[in-house]
């Protein structure tokens, strides 16, 4: 099992913000090949989940994907992969939790800047399930984070997660939902955020947070 620490990494500077100068045109197809990668492993995640094949070919099939992982580990980053950034203002943190293209465990999260906010359409299955049939208070909760944060930072700036509070109005089914995220109001350095989930009967999470910009912090706008 590869190390979940990554003392190399920081090394070497992977796994922060890194200026990469690859050109938009190369980073949109290898995002394309990395996305498709990972939805054939978010595939694989929730046939997992809901096979109900039985042991002796459960078997074969771990020993088949522990060959697939060999292949992969054939060519890796030494750490996580961070957030990279070109001199166009393209960027792309495809390891993130929440929306990164090459990481099968988001959702992924695929986020629009309207003119009140932030909103996003989601389809969760299986995978993200806490009670029986209803979405893992803690996924609600992460995605509200991000897309309150997303929200916060307006592709300018660069916000953290000081507090996020979320009240859990009723069960969130898993399906189709909306997030909606929007600024209340920004006082220095924090950002005041509401966002909330719903489902096509309406909010079921709703959420406040206040995201602050770290002393220091570079903002893109400068
Ligand atoms: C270089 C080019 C960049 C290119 C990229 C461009 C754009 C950005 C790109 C990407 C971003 C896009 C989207 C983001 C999407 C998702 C967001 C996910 C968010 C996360 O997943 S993020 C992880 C979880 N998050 C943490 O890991 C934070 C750990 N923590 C800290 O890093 C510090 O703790 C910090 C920074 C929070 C504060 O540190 P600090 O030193 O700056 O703060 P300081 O003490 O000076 O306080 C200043 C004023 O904030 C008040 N204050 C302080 N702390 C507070 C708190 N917790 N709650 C409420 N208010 C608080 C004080 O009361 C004071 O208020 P007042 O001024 O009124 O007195």
């Amino acid at each position: 099992m590869m190390s979940r620490r990554f003392p190399e990494a920081a090394a070497v500077g992977v796994g922060g913000f890194v200026r990469d100068d690859t050109p938009t045109e190369q980073v949109d197809r290898r995002e394309a090949v990395v996305a498709s990668l990972a939805g054939t492993v978010r595939d694989l995640v929730d046939a997992t989940i809901r096979t109900t094949l039985g042991d002796a070919e459960l078997h074969r099939i771990r020993d088949d994907l522990a060959a697939v992982v060999d292949r992969l580990r054939a060519g890796q980053l030494p750490g996580p992969a961070g957030i990279r950034y070109n001199s166009e203002r393209r960027s792309w943190n495809w390891g993130n939790a929440v929306m990164g293209a090459a990481n099968a465990l988001a959702p992924p999260l695929d986020v629009v800047h309207d003119a009140s906010g932030c909103h996003a359409d989601v389809d969760l299955g299986a995978a993200y399930e806490g009670p029986p049939g209803l979405v893992h208070g803690g996924v609600s909760a992460m995605l509200l984070d991000h897309i309150m944060g997303e929200t916060a930072s307006a592709m300018r700036r660069t916000t953290f997660t000081g507090t996020l509070t979320t009240r859990y109005r009723r069960g969130t089914p898993l399906g189709p939902l909306r997030l909606e995220a929007s600024i209340v109001r920004e006082e220095g350095r924090k950002v005041f955020v509401a966002g909330s989930i719903a489902d096509a009967d309406g909010v079921t999470v709703e959420a406040e947070g206040v995201f602050i910009q770290p002393a220091g912090a570079p903002a893109a706008d400068g």
